[in-house]
Formats: C-alpha cells, structure tokens, sequence
C-alpha cells in the first residue's frame, strides 16, 4: 500500500515537474491516488475482505465510483419462459447479471472488496465507463416480480418509498420495469416524487435479457451510465438510446426494440457514440425545498375516450360517483360533438357536481387548443384544458393531486392546468404567463444578485417586450396589469418592432386590443417589414378586431395601400369574397389597380367569377356605381332593391377582356 502511495506521489511530482504541465496526467494521477485511499479505507473497514494488501484496483487507476439503485419490479426484461409463456422468475437476475461481462466486472468487484464493502451480494459493477467512471449498483429484487399489466397504483407507492428511504445514499435510481405500463409508473412518479434532485430511470425491454438478440443489456446498460453519471433531475425513461421525460411518453409499438415515444417533447439525451445530454430541455425544480415522495394517490380516477355515437348513458355512467376526475379522450385538438346537447349536459353535470374532468387529445401529438366551436363546448362545460399532455400523464396527475388533502378544490382545478413537472405545455388559450406577480422581475434581478435601481430597470426593460408579447399572443390581460405594476412600458417593440397590439390582432383577441388601445397603444405602429396591427388582423381575418381598429384611427399605410391592389385582384381571382370584405372593412380603396393596373372588378369579370363581380359590386355600393364601358353585362349583377342608384363609377381603363 505504502508503495503504491508512493509511487503516485512521485508520478504526481514527475507529472508536476514537466516543462509542459499535462494537466490529463495530473487529474489521473490525483485520482488514482483518491482510488487507492478509498479502497484501503474499504479495506480497513472490512475485516472478512480477503483481498491482498498489496493488490491495487484493477483496470484503469482513475475511476471515481458513483452508486445507483435499481429497484427491479419485474417485466420482460428479467422473464423467462415458462410453459411457452414468459413469466418474471424471482431471485435469478442478480446471477443472470453476474454472468454478463458488460454489466458486471468481477475481478474489480473482488479485488476492491465491492461486497463486502456495499454488504450486498446484490451489488455490482459496471466495467469502467468512459469516461472514467465505476458504476457500482445495488439490485433489489421485488417479490413477486411483477409483469408490469398487474401493476397497481400500490406498487407505484412503494417505488416511491423504496426511492425515499434510500435517497441519500445513491446518485441515481434505475426502475426495471415491464414496457406495458412504464409510461403510467414513469408519469405518476414523476408527480410523486417532489423537489427531485436526482435522476430516476425507468427502463425495461421488449426481449429477455438472457435472450441471444435482446434489448435489455443496452437500455439497463444505458440508464445505469446516465443514472450514475449525470444530474439529470427527473423521472425519465430510457429505451432503445434515447432517454425521455418520463411524463412525456406513450407505448407506441409492441412488436419493436424502439418501443416508446415522447411526441410532444425532444429527448432528454441520446446515447449514441457518446451520451449527449439536451441540458436546455432538463427540467430544474425552482426550489430549495428537501425531496420528499408522495405516496398518497387517489383511485377514484379514469380514462374515457370519445367515439363516434358514444351514448349520454355510457358518459353517465362512467362519471358516477366515486369517480373524481376523469382524463377525457377527444378529438383533434380537443373537440367534441358540439351537436349533442346530450353529452355535453352528463359532462357539465359531473364537472358542476366536483368531477374535474381534463380534456386531453386522442391525437399523438399535438395539442388541446381552443380554435374550434366543437372545444369550446367542453370549455362551457367545466372542462380542463390539458394542453399536449398524454393521457397517462393526466391520469396519474389527476390522481396525484386528487389524494391532497391541504389544498382546495380550486386549487386543485388550477394546479390540473398548469405545468408541474415539464408535463405540459398550458392550454394556450386559457395559460397564465407565470409572471402574474409584479415581483417577477425582483426576483429574477435576486437571483442575478442585482440590486441597484438602474440595473433592476434596465432587465425589467429588456425583459418586457417579449413577456408583453408572449403574454398577447395568448390574450393574457391579468399579465398586463402585472407588467403595468412593475412600471414597464407595454408598448416596446421586439427585435422585429412588433408590438403587443400587433400581436394580439393577429391572434384576434379583441378584449386585449381593446384593453391595449384603452391604456395608451399606438394603431399607427409599424413593425420591421411595415406592418400595422390593422393589415396583421386583416390578414389573419378578425373582423371584430379590424372595425375596433378601425374606429380608433387606423388605417393603412402607404406600403401597405401599394400593395392593396395587387392584394385585392389576387383574393379576386381566388373568389375569396370574405379576403375583399375584409379589405373594405378595413378602409381599402376596392378601385385601386394592381401591378398591372388591372382592378379587382375588372379581373374578376375577365375570368368569369360572377359572383366576385357581383359581390364587389355590392361592396362597393351604388355609389360608386361601376362603368363598365363595353362591358355590358353589369345588369346582371345590378342590385334592384339598392336605389340609391347615383352617378358614382368605376372605370375600366382598357377592355374587360382578353386579359
Ligand atoms: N416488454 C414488456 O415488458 C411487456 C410485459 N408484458 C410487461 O409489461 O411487463
């Protein structure tokens, strides 16, 4: 011992005395020295270790172990068969393990005394990583090992216990789980598991791991490398190299090694030639509160999915009591039959008498939005947006939250719509920006360490134009009044000189442009290309927003009248009769030539729409009556009950045809 200690040392010397220091030589050389010292304490604390004084870790000298616990609860990966059938066979992965050379390193185990160190004949070690690293893991075998369609919310309790009690002596948790209801156990431990500062990696596999062609070495090999090497503070799932938000995922295919997918969110890292982590996308707890695992869960919760012809008796009786809270299934982007005055009255009955029922899409991807008259029938009806939640992850936050006993009912209906745990991304339509506080900004300023006036306006300044913008785009006036208290100017521009105003015409939210208006916006701002917000809501066709505009002042600008005519024979030559209504609307002069000096009308007749004719005709009223020189067809789109038949014309400059 004294010799390899010393020998180190005069490597550190000789490392430290070269004319050009190699720092990689020092770091090995500290290391190794760190190694030696832990496995002599091992030693002199182990008084039945028989290895040798003399001998020195195996392998490289410079690993650092890190300590992982897997908690196996059964699945394919650990089954054998039996009858033709796969079952978990109990008491026989550790062995199974021990047999594989990837997953375990014997002569390391016995010559650093790994055993008897741990005192766990369930502990074993991964071969050295790349980078350096001892994984050394601890296997607790469940009993009975469970294939994962039997697993109950009990046994997600007692994950979670397991997690607790044995929180502080490792770096990481890998759960060996069936792949059939590992997106359920990864969602819920994802709520139950509070001010997480540690990963826990679900993983499991399609094929046995004692199978020639299996998938269960990469995935336990990959989540015990990520589990034991990074600070990932999450619940994930790895499979097939990838390693996903646990909350996140959804079983997509039976038959195939690639068995998951996490739709609406990239993954958290690869495992490719090296482990590249997306550390922008890792969720990181706000808080310096102590972990803790919730193990109260609520049972009273259920999956309903809607289908063509679903009865109101079906509805009914799905959310009897005791049901709390229902995940409803809908379409698309959170649709529903908005004809069936039936099923809409079950669902608002349920939610009026304390069911919290969460509207989540049957969609794989996407989100429950409010762009449909056929969504906001279930917004009517008491429903909760679930933004692009999966239905698991809603199941098991509805649970979650349900069993709490402290917190409200309305708090608890607030808390169903917002994000917990990187789980979602808010209803966009019903989302608060989480600033509604004026304190936003001091608290960002403190965690910066800002202190001074000027440094705490100009962040406050620097920040506005997007939280203003971010909060337009989804028609947020609580956050307004929130910015307005901090003393921020509403109406900056962003980098592209787009306001609040512009945004929220747009996005056609008429009570914000009307609050926005009535608190000092300018109708007359122009973004970077020269847009205002009149020709950005006759665009996006939001009528309301344009007469609001419109009798405030607004008007077109010079670029955009230039443009107006070519504008208008091209929405004339599509028959789009709501596009030129629009541009009326908005103060457009309908005789104004294109490009090419050709009108709206005119067009419009060359290539025989006659109802774009007449429909102009009609915008433009008797009063600005069209000449059509020699053409005379115009009877016929003539308007008898209109007799305010004047002298006002429109006139064709050259022929109507032939153009
Ligand atoms: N691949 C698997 O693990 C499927 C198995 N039935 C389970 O979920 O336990």
């Amino acid at each position: 011992m004294a010799d390899s200690s010393f020998n180190n040392l005069t490597s550190l010397a000789r490392a430290l005395s070269q004319p050009t220091l190699d720092l990689t030589e020092v770091a090995d050389v500290v290391s190794h020295q760190r190694n030696i010292q832990l496995h002599s304490r091992r030693r002199r604390r182990l008084s039945n270790c028989n290895a040798s004084e003399s001998v020195e870790p195996a392998t490289s000298p410079s690993a650092v172990e890190a300590r992982v616990l897997v908690i196996n609860t059964g699945g394919t990966i650990g089954m054998t068969l039996h009858d033709n059938v796969l079952a978990p066979k109990a008491n026989s992965f550790v062995q199974g393990l021990r047999k594989l050379p990837i997953l375990h390193d014997e002569v390391y185990a016995q010559q650093t005394c790994l055993y008897q160190y741990y005192g766990s004949e369930n502990s074993l070690v991964l071969p050295l990583s790349k980078d350096n690293k001892r994984i050394v893991y601890t296997v607790i075998d469940y009993n009975p090992l469970l294939d994962s369609s039997n697993m109950t919310t009990d046994d997600w309790g007692r994950i979670g216990k397991d997690i607790e009690k044995n929180y502080e002596n490792y770096d990481g948790f890998v759960i060996l789980h069936g792949t059939d209801t590992m997106a359920y156990t990864a969602s819920a431990l994802s709520f139950m598991c509070e001010h997480l500062g540690k990963p826990i990696i679900l993983t499991g596999s399609q094929v046995p791991i004692y199978e020639m062609r299996n998938d269960g070495r990469d995935n336990l090999l990959g989540a015990l490398l990520i589990a034991g090497q990074f600070v990932i503070p999450e619940v994930c799932l790895y499979f097939y190299n990838k390693l996903y938000r646990g909350n996140r995922v959804t079983k997509v295919d039976a038959g195939s090694f690639n068995a998951f997918s996490s739709p609406n969110l990239a993954p958290l890292a690869v495992a490719e030639v090296d482990i590249t982590i997306n550390w922008d996308t890792v969720w990181r707890a706000n808080t310096t509160a102590k972990f803790q695992v919730s193990t109260e869960l609520n049972r009273n919760v259920g999956l309903l999915r809607l289908f063509p012809g679903i009865t109101a008796a079906t509805v009914r009786a799905f959310l009897q009591p005791p049901m709390e809270g229902v995940v409803l299934e809908t379409y698309g982007s959170g649709n529903a039959p908005d004809n069936r005055p039936d099923l809409l009255e079950e669902l608002k009955k349920a939610t009026d008498s304390g069911v919290i029922i969460m509207n989540c899409t049957q969609c794989l991807r996407g989100t429950v939005s409010a762009s449909y008259a056929t969504g906001r029938v279930l917004t009517d009806a008491g429903l909760i947006a679930g933004g692009d939640m999966t239905p698991e992850a809603a199941l098991s936050k509805l649970s979650y939250i349900l069993a709490k006993k402290e917190i409200s009912f309305d708090t608890k209906k607030k808390m169903m719509g917002q994000n917990l745990r990187g789980e979602m991304v808010s209803d966009l339509a019903g989302a608060k920006l989480c600033l509604s506080d004026s304190r936003f900004i001091q608290v960002i300023a403190k965690s910066l360490s800002i202190s001074c006036k000027e440094e705490l306006e100009a962040i406050r300044d620097a920040l506005t134009p997007p939280l203003a913008c971010a909060a337009a785009k989804i028609g947020d006036i609580e956050t307004f009044e929130a910015l307005k208290d901090m003393g921020s100017n509403l109406f900056l521009s962003d980098y592209d000189g787009r306001t609040p105003l512009h945004i929220a015409a747009c996005e056609g939210h008429l009570k914000l442009v009307e609050y926005l208006l009535s608190h000092g916006a300018t109708v007359y701002a122009k973004d970077r290309y020269g847009d205002t917000p009149l020709s950005n809501a006759v665009h996006f066709r939001h009528k309301e927003v344009v007469k609001l505009l419109r009798k405030t002042g607004a008007h077109f600008s010079r670029d955009e009248l230039d443009e107006a005519g070519t504008e208008l024979c091209s929405l004339a030559a599509s028959g789009d009769l709501e596009g030129l209504e629009m541009w009326k609307l908005a103060g457009a002069d309908l005789n104004k030539p294109g490009y090419d000096g050709q009108t709206a009308l005119r067009l419009a007749h060359a290539i025989g729409k006659k109802d774009v004719v007449a429909f102009l005709v009609q915008l433009m009223g008797k009063k600005s009556k069209p000449v059509f020189g020699e053409f005379n067809e115009y009877d016929e789109y003539e308007d008898d009950d209109d007799d305010d038949d004047e002298s006002g014309v429109i006139e064709f400059t050259a022929a109507p045809t032939g153009l």
